[in-house]
């Protein structure tokens, strides 16, 4: 789950892209909100999950045996009490008050487009965990409609713990956490794409920033992988066409995502995957679709920054890169599907970032096809020159060399490759694929709110721990910094026909 943050900027160079901090008209003011955790103590003493699975393995040596569910379990869930039963206890001229707020905000919500806050959502379940906090699956107190909140702690982007460690100053450290921060917010609001993750609201209070995203219920590819150990070779390429429709689309809008991972990758209800956490993904200036669907560089980042083990070389060794480098993650997420880890493993980070660095092309095992092999030699190139440039080639074949030289960039047409035959693009770059066929693997889903697809190491977490200590974290350490309201211009209500198109 953690990113790897090896000397995650490097002071002696600049990124070379625009500040993604938004400006304040773009978006509706927010209100604050404070009562969530304390409704969130009394609502759920303990967090409530079953501790068992419904998915079976098809690969008997790969899965742990897990114990099936007893539907009597059911029975025994705790039932967490609606926060707003409180207001039975108010005095009548409050509750009065109360319930025609209610009522207001209710009615506004059927219009869907209103701004949000804390107390509107009862929190369910811990969904999973990320460096500056967790994701909650969360249901909507006026509508009943189910969301995962991302939660980000003020504190841990205000003072981060490198900020001892590194030669900059705290501020141009804070800079770009905030730079990122906000990146998160605006790219995903300003995108819509089936294999992309929703994002509807977003809001802050005084600890902490919440993105309120499309509930994807059927877990992380991570998760299947784990059950399943490998994939067929089918299965990978329709994942693999899916994260390229997906990549295509950003890199289409001067977007680099960075973070490819099976944890990122998401599976719907309907088996489809999704793109998830845009935390490490970058915008550039020149956001021209032209040039960047011409394959020509969007922008040259330089920050060391997403997970090792997918990660580019050029990204690793400090060098300047463009798009490319999600093209080489890409390689190793297929890899990992296929041969049950990614190219490049070691103990500890420093060891994987050897490798990457300086062992040749990674071995390809012989049982896979020919096709596949080809495929991943084009794309797990570590030489961005001689890399696979997809989005050059996505559609369009390039010219053809006779005598072609060794180690050359394959120049062959993306989509008209051997592992995508089965793949049918038109549809599946339409849409039309993801809404009305399933993908490979259905996830077993038999009540949203069980969330049985997310690992129990999340599900059983006690929703409300470290709240308390944030708050005394904030006070203590960075009032400063508070005082200079930087989180301000973070709230987002989506449209209403955005919200009404997926409601
Ligand atoms: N929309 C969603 N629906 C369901 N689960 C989600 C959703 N978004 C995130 N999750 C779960 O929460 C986990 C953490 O989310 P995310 O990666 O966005 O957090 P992060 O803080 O950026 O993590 P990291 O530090 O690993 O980058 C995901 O791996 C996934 O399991």
């Amino acid at each position: 789950m953690s990113v790897f943050k090896l000397d995650e900027e490097l002071s002696r160079l600049t990124v070379n892209g625009s500040c993604a901090i938004v400006d304040d008209e773009d978006f509706e003011e927010d209100p604050t909100c404070g009562e969530w955790h304390k409704n969130l103590l009394s609502a759920h003493p303990q967090a409530i999950s079953p501790t068992v699975y419904l998915s079976t393995s098809t690969n008997g040596t790969a899965a742990p045996s897990k114990p099936r569910r007893r539907s009597s379990l059911y029975d025994k869930m705790a039932v967490s009490t609606p926060p707003n039963i409180k207001r039975l206890e108010l005095a009548p001229e409050e509750d009065f008050q109360k319930a025609n707020q209610y009522e207001r905000r209710r009615r506004s919500f059927s219009k869907n487009h209103e701004p949000r806050s804390l107390e509107d959502f009862e929190p369910i379940r811990v969904l999973g965990q990320g460096a500056y906090g967790k994701v909650i699956l969360v249901k909507d107190q006026y509508t009943s409609k189910l969301y995962a909140m991302k939660q980000l702690k003020k504190a841990e982007i205000l003072i981060s713990e490198e900020e001892t460690k590194e030669k900059e100053p705290a501020s141009v450290n804070l800079e770009k956490r905030l730079e990122r921060t906000f990146a998160e917010r605006k790219i995903l609001s300003q995108l819509e794409h089936p294999n992309i993750v929703k994002l509807f609201y977003s809001f802050h209070d005084h600890m902490k920033l919440y993105l309120v995203l499309q509930f994807i219920p059927g877990g992380e590819l991570f998760y299947h992988l784990k059950e399943q150990g490998t994939l067929a070779e089918d299965v990978v390429a329709f994942y693999a066409a899916e994260i390229s429709c997906a990549l295509r689309f950003l890199h289409g809008k001067g977007i680099v995502y960075r973070d490819l991972k099976p944890e990122n990758c998401l599976l719907n209800e309907k088996g489809h995957l999704v793109l998830t956490d845009f935390g490490l993904s970058k915008k550039s200036v020149e956001d021209t679709t032209e040039s960047s669907h011409d394959g020509e560089p969007i922008t040259t980042l330089h920050s060391i920054i997403g997970t090792p083990e997918y990660c580019a070389p050029e990204i690793l060794a400090g060098k300047s890169y463009n798009q490319n480098c999600d093209w080489y993650s890409l390689g190793c997420l297929v890899y990992d599907m296929l041969i049950g880890k990614p190219p490049y493993t070691g103990v500890n980070h420093k060891v994987i970032l050897g490798k990457i660095l300086k062992d040749k092309t990674p071995k390809i095992p012989m049982y896979l096809s020919d096709g596949m092999k080809d495929f991943l030699g084009a794309l797990l190139r570590k030489e961005v020159l001689k890399r696979w440039d997809v989005d050059k080639f996505w559609n369009v074949e390039g010219p053809k060399n006779k005598k072609k030289k060794a180690g050359q960039a394959k120049t062959s047409c993306f989509q008209s490759h051997f592992v995508f035959r089965k793949v049918d693009w038109n549809k599946m770059e339409s849409g039309e694929l993801q809404k009305t066929t399933n993908g490979p693997i259905l996830p077993i889903i038999t009540d949203w709110e069980l969330a049985e697809n997310f690992d129990t190491e999340f599900t059983e977490m006690r929703l409300d721990s470290g709240a308390c200590q944030d708050q005394i974290n904030i006070q203590q350490n960075i009032n400063p910094i508070l005082h200079r309201d930087v989180f301000k211009g973070f709230s987002y209500v989506a449209s209403s026909s955005y919200l009404e198109r997926y409601f």
